[in-house]
């Protein structure tokens, strides 16, 4: 079987998407990206992941439409539900991700890309949710994702209409986080995975859950929340570590613990 997801590991894992041309969400790169993201959610030893797709045209071009006829009438079958646990997998990982976009981040790959924190596009990229054109409707969180990052008004902008936006408009509605010249962009996200990764990890863990909370949770609730994080990381080794290393005036060195 065709590797169409490698796996680098390191502290800063990348998961590479690896179906030419465009990289687009096959059904087994579905099953493929579900068993790369178990290993690297179990690994300890992972601080941060890039995500990125090979080739240079594309990030990922959405789902494999030439698998759309196998789904008709099946929309429960293994794959859709498959693309969506899969991308719930991404979202829910307990360290931050970078989405590197190179080319075209459309549809499903999108939406694969606002499972991760932080979006680097470069000036040639171009971010869109074409699924309309195709008579059909995101269906692997996009439509709600979207509206959260960038506000309903936006999302229904790019969602109804279905046209591409460049990372120029991208950034300027805060869909990525930086723009980068073409064929920078693993570079960049890679440079911003060290940075990650070099934050307490218990404290990454509990920010990054207590952030994704605040869009679902009440104020009062999410401040409770937010207490109980306190209580987790002031108990932790890498608390007492990150105090005596400021006032040393060194750099800290975290344990997770
Ligand atoms: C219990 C109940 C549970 C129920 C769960 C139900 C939930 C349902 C979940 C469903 C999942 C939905 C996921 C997602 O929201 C849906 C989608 O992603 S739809 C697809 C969206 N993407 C697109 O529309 C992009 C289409 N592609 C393009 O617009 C262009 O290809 C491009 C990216 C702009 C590049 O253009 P060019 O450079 O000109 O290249 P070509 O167009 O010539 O393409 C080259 C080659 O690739 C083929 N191709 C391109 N994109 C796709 C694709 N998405 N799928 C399949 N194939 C693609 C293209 O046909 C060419 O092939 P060739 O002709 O060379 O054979």
């Amino acid at each position: 079987m065709t590797d169409l997801v490698r796996v680098v590991p390191g502290p800063c894992t990348e998961i590479v998407l690896d179906n030419p041309p465009l990289n687009v969400v096959s059904r087994e790169l579905t099953r493929q990206l579900r068993a790369a993201l178990h290993t690297v959610a179990r690994d300890p030893e992972v601080r941060a992941v890039v995500v990125h797709g090979a080739g240079g045209k594309a990030f990922c071009a959405g789902s494999d439409i030439a698998e759309f006829h196998d789904l008709h009438g099946r929309v429960a079958e293994d794959k859709l539900l498959l693309e969506r646990l899969v991308y719930r997998q991404l979202a829910t990982l307990p360290v931050p991700t970078v989405a590197a976009i190179e080319g075209h981040a459309l549809g499903g790959g999108l939406e694969l890309a606002l499972c991760c924190d932080f979006r680097i596009a470069t000036r040639r990229s171009k971010l869109g949710m074409p699924e309309l054109k195709l008579g059909v409707t995101p269906g692997s969180g996009g439509t709600q994702r979207l509206p959260r990052i960038i506000g309903l008004a936006r999302a229904k902008e790019m969602i109804l209409l279905g046209e591409p936006i460049d990372a120029a408009h991208a950034l300027a509605i805060g869909l990525v986080t930086r723009v980068v010249d073409p064929g920078q962009a693993v570079d960049a996200a890679r440079e911003m995975a060290e940075t990650l990764a070099s934050r307490g990890p218990v404290a990454m863990r509990v920010a990054k859950h207590l952030l994704d909370l605040s869009t679902e949770t009440a104020l009062e609730d999410g401040l409770a929340h937010e207490l109980d994080g306190s209580e987790t990381v002031f108990a932790t080794d890498d608390m007492l570590e990150g105090a005596a290393a400021f006032l040393a005036k060194r750099p800290a060195r975290f344990t997770g613990r």
